[in-house]
């Protein structure tokens, strides 16, 4: 006899660099019903990859310790997107999370930490959850690079277009929260919703309010969506 499939609820920890961000993704959970939204915890681990990695590494230490361990880390907020793929306050989805400048520059070009050998430059999310959160979402997907610092010229966003032809966004904290996740051997997804072009720096025209908007939608279609097994999902 086949013995019965013991169901663990699933837990699943939100990542945003800042609190304005946790608390646009929050409200779409708080909304949710009881059972959906129990398995999600909403964290503002600080801008960039290092805070990000630090953060998301502490609340996954902390929940396995408790015997309550995460089983996807989502990596979340508003980003810049690559122009025409990535509009202003349209979602994007990643099929791979990319350390845009994590390595060497040098006379030929720049390397990365992958072309010098140590790790890794890009992980990817599982393609079907990726897939369905886009599909649930009207998200595009496509690469989301992760900088250390905003991209502010058009040189700078054609150089990064001509390294990572599929990248539709830059933000700050997806690989981070991605290396964290590996090191925990979790599946990471990262969503954006697009505050401002890549290029020309214009910060008083980044949309926020228009993109928080676009991510408490975003997570109002998801939180029923990852909690479901991968195989029941739509
Ligand atoms: O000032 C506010 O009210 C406010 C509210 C929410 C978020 C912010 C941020 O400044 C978040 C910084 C966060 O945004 C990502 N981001 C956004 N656009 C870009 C970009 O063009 N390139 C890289 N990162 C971008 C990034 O992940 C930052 O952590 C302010």
């Amino acid at each position: 006899m086949t013995p019965p499939r013991i169901l663990t609820p699933p837990r699943i920890l939100i990542a945003t660099a800042v609190p304005a961000e946790r608390d646009a993704v929050a409200r779409a959970v708080s909304a949710a019903p009881p059972e959906h939204r129990s398995a999600y915890d909403c964290v503002a681990v600080g801008v960039g990859p290092a805070a990000a990695a630090a953060g998301t590494a502490t609340a996954l230490t902390t929940a396995a310790l408790r015997g309550e361990p995460y089983h996807l880390v989502v990596s979340a907020g508003i980003g810049g997107g690559f122009q025409p793929e990535a509009p202003v306050g349209s979602l994007v989805i990643a099929d791979a999370l990319v350390a845009a400048d994590l390595g060497a520059e040098t006379g030929e070009g720049f390397l990365s930490v992958t072309d010098l050998g140590f790790g890794t430059s890009e992980h990817t999310p599982p393609p079907a959850r990726a897939r369905d959160a886009a599909a649930v979402t009207g998200a595009r997907t496509g690469t989301v690079l992760t900088v250390s610092t905003v991209t502010g010229t058009a040189r700078r966003a054609a150089e990064l277009r001509e390294r990572h032809p599929e990248a539709v966004a830059e933000a700050m904290e997806g690989f981070g929260v991605a290396e964290a996740a590996a090191a925990h051997g979790v599946p990471v997804l990262e969503v954006r919703a697009v505050s401002n072009p890549v290029g020309p720096r214009d910060r008083a025209a980044w949309r926020i309010g228009d993109a928080l908007a676009a991510l408490t939608a975003a997570f109002g279609a998801l939180v029923p969506v990852l909690v479901l097994p991968l195989e029941e999902s739509p």
